[in-house]
C-alpha cells in the first residue's frame, strides 16, 4: 500500500470509497471498463482502485469510451470532471480556445513549489517578463546547453560506461540518465557543475525532491478534498513534500552562492577554481545571469529561486526519464538498434580517425569511443523517429490540466461547465488505435518516417513525418508549446549516438519495468542493464 493511503483510512467517507473502489476493482478485473460515477464520491473508488496502473486503466477507459468521458470528483470539491485524449479537443484546449483553459488555480496549488514561475503561470507569452521570453531562444544558451551535454558524454558518460563494462558492474540506466541530465541542466542554469556524474555516485537527494513534487502532484489531481486537509496536518505525502521543498531551496541557494563565486573566480576548492578558469564567463551563457540582469526578478529572490527551481524540473527530469525508456525499448528492438547504427556508420567512418576517439575510462585504462558531435546527429531522421516513437508511447509527462473559466462545448459536442477540470491523458493519445493504426503497441520508428523522391531522379531520401502537435502531444501544443523542445531533441541524439555506437546494452532479466505513480513517467523501479563495449 503506498504510504499516503495509510493516511486515508479515517473517515466513514474513506471507508464508503474503499468499499466502493473494491466494487470497481471487480468491475475492471472483469472487463467492465465506463467507471461508475458514484454519488458523493464520483469518480474517486475507480482512480483509487486502478491506482497501479493508473495510466493504462485511463487509457483503455478512453478507447472504450470514444476517446472522452465526464465524471463527477468528490462531491466536497463540487467539480466535474472532463477526461480526453480526442485530438480535436485538444486542438479546441490547445490552441482554438485556450484561452478559456488556463491551468488555473488548482493546477498552481498544486504545484506550488513552482508558483509564479512559467510552469504554472497563466496568460500570454508576450505578456511575460522579459528574461523569460528570451533565455531559450537565445542561440548562445541553446549553443552552450547542447554543447555542455556533449562535453558530459565525452568526459563522464562514456568512460564511466567503459569503465562498467569492464568490470562487468550492472548499470541502472534512470539513474545514470538523471545524474547526466541534472549535471547538464545545472550547468546550463547556474554555470556550475554540481558533479552527480562521477564514479562515487554521490548522493542525489536534490533530484528525489524533484520526483517527490511529481509523486505528490500526482496524489494531489486525484485526490482533491484530502491532500490540503494533509498539508495543514502536515502527515503523509505532504510531510515528504514540505521535506522535499526545503531541499530544493537548499540546493538552489548553494548553487547560487557558488555560481557567485565562480563568477569572482573563488571556487570553494582547487578543483572547483581550476574548473571555474576554464569555464567560459558564466555570465555569457547561464539561465542564472539572463534573470539576474532582469529587473522583474532580482528585486525578488524568492521569485528567482523559484523560477530556478522550475527550469531544474523542466529540463532533466523529462530528458532523463525519455532516454530511459528509449534505452528500455531499444533493447526490445534489436532491429531498431541495427538501423539506427547503420544511420550512424558514415559519419563514425569519418570521426574515428579525429582526436574525439579516444577517452580513458574512470579507472584508468584508455580504450577507443567515436563521438558524434550535435552537427553529426542533427541531420538524422531515423535516430530522432526512434526517439520520437518512445516519446508517443512514454511522455514523460503523461497528463495535462485545465480549468475551463466559461461554459464551452467542444467539437464533438460534449459540454463542459465553467469550473471544470479538464484532463487530457497524452499517456492514453499515444496508444489510440483510431490514431496510430491497429499496430499502436509496437515501438516502430518507421511510423515516423516518409520517403521522398526528388525531382531530378536522384533518388529517395527519407525525411520526417509531420504529425500536428494536437495528436502528438508530448511537448505541448499552441501557445504554451515546450520552449525546449530543440534543446531537448539535440540533446537526447547526443547521448543516443555516443551509447548506441559504442556499447551493447542488454536488459538483465526478471525485472518488473512500468512507470511510477506519478506526474513524471519516470520508471518504478528503474532499469538494470549490463553494456558491453563495443569494437568500433
Ligand atoms: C523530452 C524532453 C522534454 C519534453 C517531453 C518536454 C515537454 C514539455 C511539456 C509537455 C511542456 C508543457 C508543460 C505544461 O505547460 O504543463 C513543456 C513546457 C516547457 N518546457 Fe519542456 N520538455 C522537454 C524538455 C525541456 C528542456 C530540456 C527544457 C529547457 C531547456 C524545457 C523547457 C520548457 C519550458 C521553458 C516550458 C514552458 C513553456 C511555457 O509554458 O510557455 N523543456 N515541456
Amino acid at each position: 500500500m503506498a504510504p499516503f493511503l495509510q493516511e486515508l483510512v479515517v473517515s466513514p467517507v474513506t471507508i464508503l470509497v474503499l468499499v466502493l473502489s473494491y466494487i470497481a476493482y471487480w468491475r475492471s478485473k472483469h472487463r467492465l471498463l465506463l467507471p461508475v460515477d458514484w454519488p458523493l464520491v464520483g469518480l474517486l473508488p475507480s482512480l483509487v482502485a486502478n491506482l497501479r496502473n493508473l495510466h493504462d486503466y485511463v487509457t483503455a477507459v478512453l478507447a472504450a469510451s470514444g476517446q472522452s468521458f465526464a465524471a463527477n470528483a468528490p462531491a466536497a470539491t463540487n467539480m466535474r470532471l472532463f477526461i480526453t485524449c480526442d485530438p480535436d479537443n485538444v486542438r479546441h484546449i490547445f490552441t482554438a480556445n485556450h484561452e478559456n483553459y488556463p491551468k488555473g488555480h488548482e493546477f498552481a496549488e498544486i504545484f506550488d513549489v513552482m508558483a509564479g514561475s512559467f510552469f504554472t503561470m497563466d496568460g500570454e507569452p508576450s505578456r511575460r517578463p522579459r528574461a523569460e521570453q528570451s533565455i531559450l531562444g537565445d542561440p548562445r544558451v541553446v549553443a552552450s546547453m547542447v554543447s555542455s551535454c556533449h562535453d558530459k558524454v565525452r568526459g563522464g558518460l562514456v568512460p564511466l560506461l567503459a569503465s562498467m563494462a569492464s568490470r562487468r558492474t550492472p548499470v541502472e540506466v534512470q539513474d545514470l540518465a538523471t545524474r547526466l541530465m541534472f549535471d547538464v541542466t545545472a550547468m546550463a542554469v547556474f554555470g556550475v557543475d554540481p558533479g552527480c556524474l562521477s564514479p562515487d555516485m554521490p548522493s542525489m537527494r536534490v533530484s528525489a525532491g524533484m520526483d517527490t513534487i511529481m509523486e505528490v502532484g500526482l496524489f494531489r489531481h486525484t485526490v482533491p478534498a484530502c491532500w490540503k486537509a494533509m498539508r495543514r496536518l502536515k502527515v503523509g505525502p505532504e510531510r515528504k513534500l514540505a521535506a522535499a521543498h526545503a531541499v530544493l531551496h537548499g540546493f538552489v541557494t548553494e548553487m547560487m552562492e557558488k555560481a557567485k563565486k565562480y563568477r569572482h573566480g573563488h571556487g570553494d576548492d582547487e578543483a572547483e577554481e581550476k574548473r571555474a578558469a576554464a569555464a567560459p564567463p558564466p555570465s555569457a551563457v547561464d539561465i542564472l545571469s539572463s534573470y539576474i540582469n532582469d529587473p522583474d526578478y532580482n528585486a525578488d529572490g524568492h521569485l528567482l529561486r523559484t523560477m530556478l527551481i522550475t527550469y531544474m524540473v523542466a529540463g532533466p527530469d523529462t530528458v532523463g526519464t525519455t532516454l530511459s525508456w528509449f534505452f528500455y525499448n531499444l533493447a526490445m528492438n534489436p532491429h531498431v538498434v541495427s538501423a539506427i547504427r547503420h544511420e550512424l556508420a558514415p559519419i563514425a567512418s569519418r570521426n574515428k580517425a579525429a582526436a574525439t576517439s579516444t577517452a580513458a575510462t574512470t579507472n584508468g585504462d584508455h580504450h577507443t569511443a567515436v563521438m558524434f558531435s550535435p552537427e553529426d546527429t542533427k541531420p538524422l531522421v531515423y535516430l530522432q523517429a526512434a526517439l520520437f516513437e518512445t516519446l508517443r508511447l512514454y511522455p514523460p509527462g503523461p497528463i495535462e490540466r485545465k480549468t475551463v473559466v466559461a461554459d464551452d462545448v467542444m467539437p464533438r459536442g460534449h459540454e463542459v461547465r465553467a469550473g471544470d477540470a479538464v484532463l487530457i491523458s497524452l499517456y492514453a493519445m499515444g496508444r489510440m488505435e483510431a490514431l496510430w493504426g491497429k499496430d499502436w503497441r509496437e515501438y516502430r520508428p518507421e511510423r515516423w518516417l516518409t520517403v521522398s523522391v526528388s525531382g531530378d531522379g536522384g533518388g529517395r531520401k527519407k525525411q520526417l513525418r509531420y504529425v500536428p502537435s494536437h495528436k502528438f502531444l508530448a511537448f505541448n501544443s499552441g501557445p504554451r508549446m515546450c520552449h525546449g523542445k530543440h534543446i531537448a531533441v539535440a540533446q537526447m541524439k547526443t547521448v543516443a549516438a555516443a551509447v548506441v555506437w559504442n556499447f551493447d546494452v542488454e536488459v538483465v532479466g526478471g525485472q518488473a519495468v512500468e512507470p511510477k505513480l506519478s506526474c513524471l513517467l519516470q520508471m518504478k523501479n528503474g532499469l538494470v542493464v549490463k553494456v558491453k563495449r563495443r569494437a568500433v
